[in-house]
């Protein structure tokens, strides 16, 4: 398998008015997982998601929706507890808000065994996520036993969310992590304040490489990437424009999503992530995590080079 992504797939429900008045939703599937996968598939890499759904129809759905965008589904299996789901609407000063109905979901019951029973161990790039580990303790050890485990190159996506975790702890997931990740994908701001506490993206690139990832890619939306490695080098990569702003949601996994797929299948590490900012900006035209999904043809045509 060229890359396994582990984590929960979720219902969404979204609205471009605020949630405390909205009245109609449109259905449709993300959570970071998904979205990451589904982008992975569309480079034409190999992309299995590995997760628990609920034995609901929301749950068939989400792996029906996931098979149609190529992802390998074998390892999204039927568990205890509900399929989680969320609600993405605007809040009140105009960006984006969530709520989470998720607690208790059969993917939060995920463990280590499931990495075990998995293709993660032997996969090219096994992506985790700090949503992953802050779902439940057992899915943090399925997360730390995934990063210790892979053979292959972990990227790893700390993805901060405040209503699932604290800084204190997603930093401790980080630190445990980073020392096994060929990669690690920052958000700044985002994942910045809470987890470095500063929004300076050299000093966030330089706190992750001291933590012993062997290059980090902070992202920093229209500001682009600062891709750095352990030998010293530092480049920036600029984001790639895009006129219709849909939503932004989903356009950080679809970065983290098609660089890993595009690292799977050979291309270098600047390949990668300017082939990640490319699928960025095309989510970007879309509603929801999984609006509008890049191929490889338009991707190819924004950054001029293939894998
Ligand atoms: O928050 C979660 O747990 C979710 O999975 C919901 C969203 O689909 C992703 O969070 C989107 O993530 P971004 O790519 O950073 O916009």
């Amino acid at each position: 398998m060229d890359v396994v992504v582990l984590g929960e797939p979720l219902v969404e429900f979204s609205t471009a008015a605020s949630l405390d008045r909205a009245d109609l939703f449109r259905l449709s599937f993300s959570g970071d997982a998904l979205n990451a996968s589904v982008a992975a598939a569309a480079t034409g890499a190999s992309a299995a998601l590995v997760t628990r759904v609920g034995a609901d129809e929301f749950g068939e759905r989400l792996v029906r929706f996931a098979a149609g965008h190529g992802v390998d589904t074998r390892w999204m299996v039927t568990g205890e507890g509900s399929t989680g789901a969320y609600a993405l609407g605007a809040d009140p000063t105009g960006s984006r808000a969530f709520v989470y109905m998720r607690a208790g979901s059969a993917a939060s019951r995920m463990d280590p065994g499931d990495v075990d029973r998995s293709p993660a161990p032997q996969a090219g790039v096994v992506l985790l996520s700090g949503v992953t580990a802050a779902l439940s303790p057992s899915c943090e050890q399925a997360v730390r036993h995934a990063a210790a485990t892979a053979r292959g190159r972990v990227v790893y996506d700390p993805n901060f969310r405040s209503r699932l975790t604290d800084p204190e702890k997603a930093r401790d997931v980080l630190e445990a992590v980073a020392p096994h990740a060929a990669l690690v994908v920052p958000s700044c701001p985002g994942d910045s304040g809470p987890l470095f506490g500063t929004d300076d993206p050299r000093e966030v690139l330089r706190a992750c490489l001291g933590l012993g990832a062997r290059a980090a890619a902070v992202t920093m939306g229209a500001e682009g990437v600062l891709l750095g490695t352990q030998d010293g080098s530092v480049l920036h990569v600029p984001a790639v424009r895009t006129e219709s702003v849909v939503d932004q949601t989903g356009a950080g996994d679809a970065f983290a999503g098609t660089l890993a797929g595009w690292l799977a299948r050979g291309a270098d590490l600047v390949q990668a992530v300017r082939a990640g900012t490319a699928a960025a900006a095309i989510s970007l035209r879309g509603q929801g995590g999984t609006g509008r999904v890049a191929t490889t043809e338009e991707i190819v045509a924004l950054i001029g080079e293939a894998a």
